[in-house]
């Protein structure tokens, strides 16, 4: 059987994507995560006029050497600028951020002026253009602030308020439905038998989604038959979701019903089983509109899926151009590791930060069953095993993926 490689796989997940969501025009304080839909112009120019970086006076910079005595002729604040120019011999108290008068060129820092009423006495001299901000230094009318498809963080969001923007074009979030599947799951804090286990794959995905811009929306857990998935599934589909989400079932036990009660509901299959572990047996489709990921019901390999294949998918689907990057960062193994076979291999691992100016070495937990959530959860990243890697030493290079990049 030959699996799919994990790059394919991904390509496969963004090409499926036919285009971005539609957009819509939100104020900035709810545009936090969301995907600008087009370009962002300044509407305006910062600093709009030349401002002062310091306190202290503004002068003519040649004639302002150590020892000169300048007349102080007014006050230019932040907010209430000094109406007038500048003559020589004379100098105007200033603040940070208020506009310099027409004929000054530098900022006398208070530090190196004394006053003696109205005279100010310069200590050190100022060169030209010191402590000045030209008009425009951060950015001028009509420049892109911001392109299309970048994700709006805090820092974006300041910017184009900068900009002169109270409200921003972004996409749509992605409505993504989670469907559970499998008899032996309960919903944390129902009654359970002794067969049972609480379904905490939901959780997880749902966090993942909601931080890649989506909208989480749990349909609870479908039997395993063909009816109760169905159903399952067919809630899910008339929710208008963009994304539908399976977890379990993907495998090829009898109870494993997904692809066969999902192609009856319409799925066209993309692909089935990839070379990689945990998660060989994820199922990736389309249901008409609607993009379909079946993610493996262990734990681990639901949530390493859904890291690697979903989070790309939503991005693609608010036009990020870079959805399909790569999510690894550079460290160093922290201890021996085996060679690898045919699966591209993400064993879970802690950060060892021993010298600040190196990579971090990356160490895996003794444990890596792909139902072991626990250790999930005690790991900072997941190390990358390309698929028929050689045995590799301590302190060889390695690459990382970092889970809190993603939660
Ligand atoms: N003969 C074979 N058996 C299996 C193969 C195979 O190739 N041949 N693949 C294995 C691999 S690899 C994986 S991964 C699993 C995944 O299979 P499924 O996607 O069909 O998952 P389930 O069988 O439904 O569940 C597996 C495991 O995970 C638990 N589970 C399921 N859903 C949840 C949830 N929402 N929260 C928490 N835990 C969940 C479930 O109880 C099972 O213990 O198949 C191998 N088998
Ligand atoms: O591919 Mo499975 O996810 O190894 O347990």
């Amino acid at each position: 059987m030959s699996l799919l490689p994990v790059g394919e796989a991904l390509r496969r997940v963004i090409a499926s994507v036919p285009g971005p969501l539609d957009g819509e025009r939100l104020p900035l304080h709810a545009c936090r995560g969301r995907t600008l839909a087009e370009d962002v112009q300044a509407q305006r120019t910062q600093p709009p006029f030349p401002a002062s970086a310091m306190d202290g006076y503004a002068v003519r910079a040649a004639e302002a050497s150590a020892g000169a005595r300048l007349a102080l002729i007014g006050e230019s604040a932040a907010g209430r600028r000094f109406e007038g120019g500048l003559d020589p011999g004379q100098a105007v108290r200033i603040f940070t951020g208020a506009p310099v008068p027409a004929g000054a060129d530098a900022i006398l820092i208070q530090e190196n002026a004394t006053r003696d009423g109205d005279v100010v006495v310069v200590r050190e001299q100022p060169a030209p253009g010191r402590f000045v901000r030209r008009a425009g230094l951060d950015f001028t009318v009509g420049d892109v602030l911001l392109p299309a498809g970048r994700r709006l963080d805090g820092i974006a969001l300041a910017l184009a308020a900068a900009g002169g923007h109270a409200t921003l074009p972004v996409r749509r979030r992605p409505r993504v439905g989670i469907l559970a599947t499998g008899d032996e799951l309960v919903r944390p804090g129902d009654a359970m038998g002794p067969d049972q286990i609480v379904a905490s794959n939901p959780y997880a995905v749902a966090a993942l989604a909601e931080a890649a811009g989506a909208q989480a929306i749990d349909f609870g857990i479908a039997p395993d038959d063909r009816a109760g998935l169905r159903a399952g599934i067919d809630e899910a589909l008339a929710a208008r979701i963009d994304v539908l989400v399976t977890l379990g079932g993907a495998s090829v036990g009898e109870h494993d019903l997904v692809r066969e009660v999902l192609g009856e509901a319409g799925l066209d299959l993309g692909f089935w089983r990839i070379a990689m572990r945990p998660g060989k047996p994820l199922v990736q489709g389309r249901i008409g509109n609607t993009a379909f990921l079946g993610l493996p019901g262990n734990p681990v390999s639901s949530i390493v899926c859904a890291i690697l294949f979903l989070v790309p998918l939503l991005r693609a689907l608010q036009g990020d151009p870079d959805a399909g990057a790569d999510p690894t960062e550079p460290a160093m193994l922290g201890a021996d590791v085996p060679g690898n076979d045919a699966r591209q291999d993400y064993p879970r691992v802690r950060l060892e930060h021993l010298d600040p100016a190196a990579f971090p070495r990356a160490v895996p937990l003794a444990a890596q069953d792909s139902s072991m959530l626990r250790l999930l959860a005690d790991a900072e990243a997941l190390l990358v095993r390309p698929p028929h890697a050689p045995p590799a030493s301590a302190g060889d290079a390695c690459r990382i993926i970092r889970l809190d990049r993603f939660t």
